[in-house]
């Protein structure tokens, strides 16, 4: 049926109905918009039909709007289940006269049909769906997440049934994702069955999921989530209105909703509450929920209203981030607004007093799909990008939010050393979001020797010195960044910290192992943080990846080789240059060797199997270029066989560009392949074998993008950790980068690469 049709039943439907017309018009766009719910506009719409013909013509008009979406081709992109045969088209428009059917009532059992809202194709494509998922054994996970144990973290009935038994639909297993083509062409379907006017534009909606996206960098990176525009005030909610949008009966919405939403986040928004959670809090069910989504990387999509746009962006979604949760009000006993909240306040609070984990909370890693395929379609898809946009908009996340006992949020002052590459890309991410990360002071060592102390600051904001010692000296300053050559690192950071400073040192963290002790100790007694920049860490990449290496399937690693390389042009760099010159360590291992061990550090020694064995031997070879004698081109073994019987083969070049697989990590049961540069890389691989050894059956690519350069990720970590008093990063702690130092002292020793007398100020490598 074409959408002429459709007015052409709108006309006559207009002629019967007279001067009431506009009226019964008026209560159809009311629904279709969403203002009011289906009960009230089958009794708003009642009143007008006061004869069987109109009835008739008013049932004709509904069938045929829904009629729409059977006679353009379904866009949503087919899962992989076999096709099903081709259908006859229905053949009901335009109007042909009284259905001898049609009982006279607005329940005529044919627009029954039509309201379910979803095609015959749909419904055989999620009955499909749904039986994969029967077919997969329900095993609910055990109880083991020891936070959850050690509170005594009560389980969520999920529908009446024990936690974990209800079987989801396996978004994730599909492999074909939507294309914007697809995704255009059903909004454009939906809007004009819906009346819904101008369908968005593909450019808008890829902004909306991108801004959802955003949203799910990772607990890790909440104080980096930014929102689309600036606010003035906060969005985000006190804990009281939970109160409220928890006692919002779901019966009154979604008519209410618009109010549910002023009430969340009303224009005079109170200031802002001092959230702390009471241990009675722990075992409120509420709480479970946010310390789950905030302690979780998680997006949360509530759109009851769209299926499609619910598919769309979460297939798009599972493509980007590990889980994607969609909280239903059946599922959890909260209503969608509060589920939305829920989720928001979550991923503002980033909880992390309590963490019971997913399974905890019977709620698994999968799309629960489940009563709305049976509700009828209040397809309302601006409705849907409302919630996304809201999404977007409550992320002005602050990183008070993060800290529940705190109503200020954690400003850490930076002071930079150095005024070098990669000091500035650093500087350059600290102000993506002032908000998180204050840059107060920044000092050159080698340009403005007139500065002083008592420079104001800039226009900036920042002060600009001319020596490091100044910046180490301001009493502003709360933590150091050191961005000079390797081996300056030592003194700079021991400057630092002398002073009283928590500091953030560049790789490699310094000259040998012996120096990175002294600094660790120092820090030590001085109760300062300490942590070697290995960013990479920080990724939302890295952090995917590894949970997806460490959750099992995969069995043990065996076998790892990455090298990160770059032609630095050698032969025509000046021979002071860092990369040339010894006394600054140049060469490639300390330069680019950090990042092939740092995967073998996270592949290997990471890996629980491992029981945080260090690595049993490294061999070392070493290609030293005749223009000063630093390395030019260096590769090296490691050995992990207390617990593990795993090899990482690793290597670095200053003279050829990268290889094209950058790393490759081979388990017992698949593969993992980071796309290069891995320091930065963009996505990875993982290929499933159907047995040890066996062939690949299944292969999923993670891709990801980084806001900014990827340094504030990092930077994040220093502030959450310097916030929480710690003295060291649980996820690139002091142990790791102490082995580092070790292997490539060990690597130069074999390579009998040596640095300068007097470069190494504690030991030396011989
Ligand atoms: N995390 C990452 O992605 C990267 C990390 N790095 C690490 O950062 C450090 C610096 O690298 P990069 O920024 O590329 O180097 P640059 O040569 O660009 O900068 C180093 C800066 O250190 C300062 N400096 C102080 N004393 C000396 C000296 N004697 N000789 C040379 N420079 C001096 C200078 O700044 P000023 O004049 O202002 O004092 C200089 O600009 C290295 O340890 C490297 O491993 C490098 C690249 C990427
Ligand atoms: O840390 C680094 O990463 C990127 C490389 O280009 C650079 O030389 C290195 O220091």
């Amino acid at each position: 049926m074409s959408l002429s049709s459709t007015s052409t039943i709108k006309h006559q439907l207009t002629n019967a109905l007279g001067p009431k017309a506009p009226l019964y018009f008026n209560v159809l766009k009311e629904y279709l918009s969403g203002h009011i719910s289906r009960t009230e506009y089958d009794e708003q719409v009642k009143t007008h039909l006061d004869s069987i013909h109109l009835v008739q013509l008013h049932n004709t008009l509904i069938v045929s709007l829904f009629d729409t979406s059977a006679q353009l081709a379904p866009p949503t992109p087919p899962p992989d289940v076999p096709k099903p045969p081709p259908r006859k088209r229905r053949r009901t428009l335009p109007y042909q006269g009284p259905d001898v059917s049609d009982e006279g009532t607005l329940r005529s059992e044919r627009l029954k049909k039509w309201t379910v809202g979803l095609g015959r194709r749909e419904r055989e494509r999620i009955r499909a769906l749904e039986a994969v998922a029967l077919n997969e054994p329900v095993v609910p996970k055990p109880y083991t997440d020891e936070i959850a144990a050690e509170r005594g973290v009560v389980l969520l009935d999920e529908r009446g049934g024990p936690p974990g038994t209800r079987p989801p639909l396996h978004l994730a297993s599909m492999t074909r994702a939507p294309t914007l083509q697809h995704i255009s062409e059903r909004i454009n379907l939906i809007s004009a069955q819906h009346n819904l006017g101008a369908a968005p534009k593909e450019a808008k909606l890829k902004q909306l999921i991108t801004q959802a996206l955003s949203l799910t960098s990772t607990s890790h990176a909440i104080t980096s989530i930014r929102a689309t525009e600036p606010h003035s005030h906060s969005y985000v909610l006190p804990a009281s209105s939970f109160d409220s949008l928890f006692t919002v009966s779901p019966a009154v919405l979604p008519n209410k909703s618009a109010a549910a939403m002023r009430l969340a986040i009303g224009d005079n928004e109170p200031a802002e509450e001092d959230v702390v959670l009471k241990n009675k809090d722990l075992q409120d069910k509420r709480w479970q929920l946010f310390a789950l989504l905030g302690e979780r990387t998680v997006l949360l999509f509530l759109c009851f209203y769209c299926y499609d746009i619910l598919c769309i962006l979460a297939h798009t979604v599972l493509t980007q981030i590990s889980d994607v949760y969609i909280f239903k009000q059946v599922h959890t006993g909260l209503n969608i607004y509060s589920c939305t909240y829920v989720g928001l306040h979550a991923l503002s609070l980033g909880h992390e007093a309590t963490k019971p984990s997913v399974p905890a909370l019977g709620l698994r890693p999968a799309i629960v799909i489940d009563s709305f395929l049976r509700r009828p379609p209040v397809v309302h898809l601006t409705r849907a990008i409302t919630h996304l946009q809201f999404l977007g908009s409550c992320c002005t996340i602050q990183q008070s939010r993060c800290r529940m006992t705190s109503t200020q949020p954690f400003v850490l002052k930076w002071g930079i050393i150095s005024t070098g590459r990669i000091a500035m890309e650093f500087v350059k991410d600290l102000l993506v979001d002032p908000k998180t990360s204050s840059l107060w002071a920044l000092a050159a060592s080698r340009v403005r020797k007139n500065s002083s102390a008592h420079t104001p600051p800039n226009e900036t904001g920042i002060k600009a010195y001319g020596t490091y010692n100044e910046v180490y000296a301001d009493p502003d300053v709360n933590a150091v960044y050191i961005g000079t050559p390797h081996t300056l690192h030592y003194e700079n950071a021991l400057a630092a910290l002398e002073a009283g400073k928590h500091v953030l040192c560049e790789k490699a963290t310094t000259s040998n192992a012996a120096e990175l002790k002294a600094l660790l100790k120092l820090a030590k007694e001085k109760k300062l943080f300490f942590m070697e920049a290995l960013w990479t860490r920080f990724h939302p990449l890295t952090l995917e990846l590894k949970r997806i290496a460490e959750e099992g399937t995969l069995g043990d690693p065996v076998v790892m080789h990455a090298d990160l390389s770059a032609d630095f042009h050698i032969e025509s760099l000046p021979l002071n240059h860092r990369m040339l010159d010894p006394k600054l360590g140049g060469g490639a291992l300390l330069d680019l060797g950090p990042y092939p061990l740092f995967w073998a550090m996270l592949a290997l020694y990471e890996h629980p199997s491992n029981k945080n064995a260090r690595p049993s031997s490294i061999v070392g070879s070493i290609v030293k270029t005749p223009i000063t004698g630093v390395d030019a081109n260096t590769s090296f073994t490691l050995n992990f066989t207390e617990h593990l019987q795993a090899q990482a083969i690793l290597s670095c070049s200053m003279q050829v560009p990268s290889p094209s697989f950058g790393a490759t990590i081979r388990y017992k049961n698949g593969t993992i392949i980071v796309k290069p540069p891995i320091f930065r890389s963009p996505a990875f691989t993982v290929q499933y074998y159907d047995k040890p050894g066996g062939d690949v059956v299944r292969e999923e690519t993670k891709s990801f993008s980084y806001v900014g350069g990827g340094w504030h990720y990092e930077a994040d970590e220093v502030a959450r950790c310097i916030r929480d008093g710690k003295l060291e990063s649980d996820l690139w702690g002091h142990e790791k980068s102490i082995i580092m130092m070790e292997v490539f002292d060990e690597v130069r020793r074999q390579g009998k690469y040596y640095l300068p007398e007097g470069v190494e100020k504690v030991d030396r490598v011989q």
